[in-house]
C-alpha cells in the first residue's frame, strides 16, 4: 500500500450507492475539500438527502451505468450488491480511474484510512484492510494526543516557513531553523508570532544547541 495526499478541489469524484457507508465516505470527501462529488443511487439516506438539497453534492437518482466512470478522478463502489461493486471496479480500472470498493478487505484500487484533522495537519491510520476497528482505536488515541492547539500552530509554522524561505538564503540554516521550530509545536494559547523575532530566537537556540553539542564533544575544554 502506498500512501498519498490528493488535492480533490475541482475534480469529479463519483460515489455509486447512497447508503450508510456512502454517507460516511461523502462526508470525508467534503471535509477534504472535494467540490465535485456526484452521487448515483436511486435511494439516499436522510443525511445524503440534506447534502444534495443544499448543493454540497450532485445527486443523480438512478441505478449505475458503465459510462458513469468516465471523467472521474476517483470512484467509490459503495452499493450493497457485491457483484455490482466488482463490475463497477472493473469498469473503473479499464477506464484508468482509481477505485475504492467498500466490501473488499484488500481493495485493488485504494482504501481509506481513519483520519484526524487539525487544520493543515492530517494524521491518517491504516491497517490495510486487516482491521478497520484497530485503525479507529489508534485514531482515537491520536485525537487525544494531538489536540486543537495544533491547528493554530500549523498556521504559524506555515507563515514561518514562507518567511524563512524568502529571508534565509542558506539552505542548511533554513532546514535547521525549521526543524527547531517544529520542535516547539504546539504553542499553547499563543496565536500571533512575529516572524523576524521568532527567526532570531530560533537562531539563538541553534547557537545554544551548537555550544551544548561542542561541550558534549569536549571541544570547549
Ligand atoms: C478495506 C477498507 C476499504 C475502504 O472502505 O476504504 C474497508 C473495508 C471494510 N470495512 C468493513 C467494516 C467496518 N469498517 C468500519 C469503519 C471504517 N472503515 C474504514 C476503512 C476501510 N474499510 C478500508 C480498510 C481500512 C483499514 O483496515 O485500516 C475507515 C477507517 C475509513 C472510511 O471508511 O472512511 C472507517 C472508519 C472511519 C472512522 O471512524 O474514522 C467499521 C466500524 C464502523 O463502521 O464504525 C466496520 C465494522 C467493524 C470491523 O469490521 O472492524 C468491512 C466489513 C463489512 C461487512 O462486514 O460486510 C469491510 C470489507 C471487508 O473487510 O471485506
Ligand atoms: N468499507 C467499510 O468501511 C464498510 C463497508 N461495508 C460494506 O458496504 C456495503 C454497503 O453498506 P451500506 O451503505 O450500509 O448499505 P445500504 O443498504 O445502507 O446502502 C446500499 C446503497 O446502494 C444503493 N444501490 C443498490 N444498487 C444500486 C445500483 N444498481 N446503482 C446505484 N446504487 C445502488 C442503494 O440504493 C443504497 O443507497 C455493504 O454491503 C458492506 O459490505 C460495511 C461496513 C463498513
Amino acid at each position: 500500500m502506498y500512501p498519498i495526499m490528493l488535492q480533490l478541489r475541482g475534480e469529479r469524484v463519483v460515489m455509486i450507492g447512497g447508503g450508510r457507508i456512502a454517507e460516511r465516505k461523502v462526508k470525508g470527501l467534503l471535509e477534504a475539500g472535494a467540490d465535485g462529488v456526484v452521487l448515483i443511487s436511486s435511494q439516499l439516506t436522510p443525511g445524503l438527502q440534506d447534502l444534495a438539497a443544499c448543493g454540497s453534492i450532485e445527486w443523480q437518482g438512478r441505478p449505475y451505468q458503465s459510462s458513469d466512470v468516465e471523467g472521474a478522478r476517483l470512484l467509490f463502489a459503495a452499493t450493497d450488491d457485491l457483484e455490482l461493486n466488482r463490475r463497477i471496479a472493473e469498469d473503473s480500472r479499464r477506464a484508468g480511474v482509481l477505485v475504492n470498493t467498500v466490501d473488499e478487505a484488500e481493495g485493488r484500487g485504494f482504501v481509506n484510512p481513519a483520519v484526524v484533522r487539525r487544520g493543515d495537519l492530517l494524521i491518517a491510520v491504516s491497517a490495510s484492510g486487516a482491521s478497520p476497528s484497530l485503525s479507529i482505536r489508534l485514531k482515537r488515541e491520536l485525537e487525544q494526543q494531538y489536540g486543537s492547539e495544533y491547528t493554530d500552530s500549523l498556521v504559524q509554522l506555515r507563515k514561518l516557513r514562507d518567511y524563512v524561505k524568502t529571508s534565509v538564503s542558506d539552505v542548511l540554516e533554513r532546514e535547521i531553523l525549521l526543524r527547531l521550530a517544529a520542535e516547539e509545536v504546539p504553542f499553547g494559547s499563543e496565536t500571533e508570532k512575529d516572524m523576524q523575532a521568532w527567526t532570531d530566537s530560533l537562531r539563538a537556540k541553534r547557537l545554544e544547541d551548537g555550544q551544548r553539542e561542542d561541550n558534549h564533544n569536549g571541544k570547549s575544554e
